[in-house]
């Protein structure tokens, strides 16, 4: 089969019809096998993917690349997904008739997986041209500070629900390693990226930034943000 070029709408509706379509063929026989957790999983999956790429498509389409599906931003995600997978797997078949089933524990990280990506969803399309992927290091002329709407609130509202979907997909599989290990490396990953982006943000608008930084919060736990270079004007 051709594969459609790179970054274009025919890829993102590619991807689309393909993965509804092995999605739909697979389901019926996951449920029967009260599997409800690890589809509910692979639907969430898949729509966090879709709309990484869409809102990018919608809003920043000058970036649009297929990176923008966040599929292949590291090795160490790619080895978080083969390690869970594997988690999920030895354990649903030693104790697939006990704690391992869906129920309350999975309901919970349903739910939390559910607002994390709803919530960055709108960070996204509440940033709007001003977001992008990859932190920009030089300030655009038409690059604003963003403080409405969930930006009001939340300093960083798409890290924080990158983080918790992370978190909320492994609570939703009822994987007790899974949970630890995407909670130490996203953890890690925002302590560092956030101070940094901070930076530069202060940077970008100096004095605005201060004043921001002091109304609102991050919502990732213990993960600092960076302390003004400029002094808040009185
Ligand atoms: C991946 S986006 C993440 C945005 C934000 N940290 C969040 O979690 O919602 C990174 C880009 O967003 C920009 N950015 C971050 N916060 C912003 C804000 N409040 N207003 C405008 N741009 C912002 C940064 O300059 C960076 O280039």
């Amino acid at each position: 089969m051709a594969v459609p070029p790179r970054g274009t709408a025919l890829e993102a509706a590619t991807s689309y019809v393909l993965g509804i379509a092995t999605g739909a063929a697979l389901i019926p026989a996951l449920l029967d096998g009260g599997l409800l957790h690890w589809t509910a999983y692979l639907v969430i999956l898949f729509f966090f993917h879709q709309v990484e790429y869409l809102l990018t498509a919608a809003y920043r389409p000058d970036t649009l690349s297929f990176d923008n599906f966040l599929l292949n931003h590291s090795t160490a995600y790619h080895a978080a997904v083969l390690i869970c997978w594997v988690e999920f797997w030895c354990e649903w078949w030693l104790f697939s008739s006990s704690w391992k089933r869906p129920g309350a524990v999975s309901a919970i990280g349903l739910a939390m997986t559910v607002g994390a990506l709803f919530t960055r969803s709108l960070a996204m399309r509440t940033a709007g041209a001003n977001f992008s992927h990859l932190i920009e290091t030089e300030k655009r002329p038409k690059h604003q500070l963003v403080q409405s709407g969930v930006y009001r609130y939340l300093r960083h509202p798409a890290y924080f629900g990158f983080f918790w979907f992370s978190v909320g997909t492994q609570v939703l599989l009822v994987n007790p390693v899974g949970c630890m290990l995407y909670a130490l490396a996203s953890w890690k990953f925002f302590a560092e990226r956030i101070p940094y982006e901070e930076a530069l943000l202060h940077d970008f608008f100096p004095g605005e930034y201060t004043r921001y930084c002091a109304r609102t919060v991050i919502g990732i736990p213990f993960v600092q943000g960076h302390a003004a270079r400029t002094r808040v004007p009185d």
